[in-house]
């Protein structure tokens, strides 16, 4: 059932549960593999649900706040979140709904994007205490099976005929693009994870994109014929760039939530860049303002509006980054703005290799936030509203070379008078 689906039959106000209430007035719910059973579940008491995370990237991205406010919604209203991190998964990779197979990543990586990944669910989630969050990384177990010992109890669970019904199998094998039988099992070591956080923690949710689904249901029914055990999944919807594809990372770079790898500034720009029809939407989605707060500020006009744009930029990086920085962010922001002040930290950091055979210029606006597709990028750069280094660009073809860098390897790009960034290539 899809939310649209499920707002027709259940308006908010018929579910029992606040938790289910909420997550759907904010956005959070694309689809649940048994709605009434988990409303019915959640209202009776505390829930502990899950999250994964797979060590793909040495940050988290703006796509991942999706699952990780539905967490944190959930541990505001009672339920015990466990963030999983996926030091046993990543070294499969995930191939749901991927055309080919992921680089295999070397375990010094892994351990390093770990270690990013940790430091913003830590800050998004609530640890403290004996009740806190708790984080954990499926290597523990992952790595402890001996092949025969894991087939013989695993492999006789699953059928190929039932893996293979799965939207995010198939759209591999529609394609005629080879599937590994690595990859192929990835959705086992996802189930298993499902299995053993049931039994060690008593987890009873799983919640992620809907790119997910097949990977959670997997999961519930080696619940159920396992352990005899009732499961539940919930997926929230795909946060998607104004061109259609999926929120995280681009070939430039992405929306990074690690400030390493993005700084507070940059992040809060991000969102004060936000169109003006995604300002109701990511407000309800990734602030915790009340609802009749969101729905007034969605509804401003012209200048009003980006007075609610910054309201949501300060919102989120308070959420990301701390109180302190959102407000630093806020007020850089005015001060660039008015032109009394300019950036001298990067805001963005890309590795100095995309460099090499030159970084194309739309490429750089669309990876930085700058704009949503290449398309929008050239009619910037094509209407002379573009600058490096204080200078307008107008040839879209422009490829950015080392040559282009000021001290310190930076970078400056403005776009009209609000945008401004400085990329540091290091
Ligand atoms: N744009 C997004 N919208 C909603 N959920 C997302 C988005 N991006 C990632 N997620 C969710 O975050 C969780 C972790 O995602 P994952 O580790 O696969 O990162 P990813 O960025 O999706 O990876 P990749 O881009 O390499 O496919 C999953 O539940 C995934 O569905
Ligand atoms: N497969 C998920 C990450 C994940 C890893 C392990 C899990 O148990 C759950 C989720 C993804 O790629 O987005």
């Amino acid at each position: 059932m899809t939310l649209h689906m499920l707002e027709a039959a259940k308006p908010a106000t018929e579910l029992k549960s606040e938790a289910l209430q909420v997550l759907l007035e904010r956005g959070l719910i694309n689809q649940c593999t048994d709605l009434e059973g988990l409303d019915s579940r959640l209202a009776s008491g505390a829930v502990t649900v899950y999250a994964g995370f797979d060590a793909t990237a040495a940050s988290l991205h703006v796509g991942h706040l999706m699952p990780l406010m539905t967490l944190r919604w959930l541990q505001k209203l009672g339920h015990r979140p466990i963030a999983v991190l996926g030091g046993g998964t990543t070294q499969v990779g995930d191939p749901s709904f991927r055309n080919e197979a992921r680089p295999l990543l070397e375990q010094r990586q892994i351990d390093a994007n770990l270690a990013g990944i940790r430091h913003s669910v830590e800050r998004l989630l609530d640890m403290r205490g004996a009740d806190g969050a708790l984080l954990v990384d499926n290597a523990e177990w992952l790595t402890e099976f001996k092949f025969l010992e894991f087939l013989r109890d695993y492999g006789s669970q699953f059928t190929v005929n039932r893996m293979m019904t799965f939207e995010s199998v198939k759209s591999r094998l529609d394609s005629q693009m080879p599937l590994t039988v690595l990859e192929f099992c990835y959705m086992m070591l996802q189930a298993v994870d499902f299995l053993e956080l049931a039994r060690r923690h008593g987890c009873e949710l799983q919640v992620g994109g809907s790119d997910q689904w097949g990977n959670i249901v997997n999961g519930i029914e080696l619940g159920r014929k396992g352990d005899g055990r009732k499961l539940f999944g919930l997926t929230v919807p795909l946060l998607t760039t104004a061109s259609g594809s999926k929120m995280g990372k681009t070939a430039a770079g992405a929306v990074w939530l690690h400030p390493e790898h993005l700084s507070p500034f940059g992040f809060w720009q991000f969102w004060r860049n936000t169109a003006d029809a995604d300002v109701g939407k990511f407000l309800r989605l990734f602030t915790e303002l009340p609802v009749n707060e969101v729905e007034r500020l969605s509804a401003l006009q012209g200048a009003d509006l980006n007075e609610a744009k910054k309201i949501l930029a300060t919102q989120v990086t308070g959420i990301v980054h701390g109180a302190d920085q959102a407000r630093a962010a806020l007020e850089k922001g005015e001060a660039l703005f008015a032109g009394t002040a300019e950036l001298t930290e990067p805001t963005h950091r890309l590795d100095a290799a995309r460099l090499a055979d030159g970084l194309g210029l739309l490429e750089l606006l669309v990876g930085i936030g700058f704009a949503d597709s290449n398309g929008e990028a050239r009619r910037l750069v094509e209407g002379g509203g573009v600058r490096l280094n204080g200078f307008v660009v107008d040839d879209a073809r422009r490829r950015i070379s080392s040559g282009d860098l000021q001290a310190n390897d930076r970078l400056t790009v403005a776009v009209g008078k609000r945008k401004k960034a400085l990329v540091g290539f290091g």
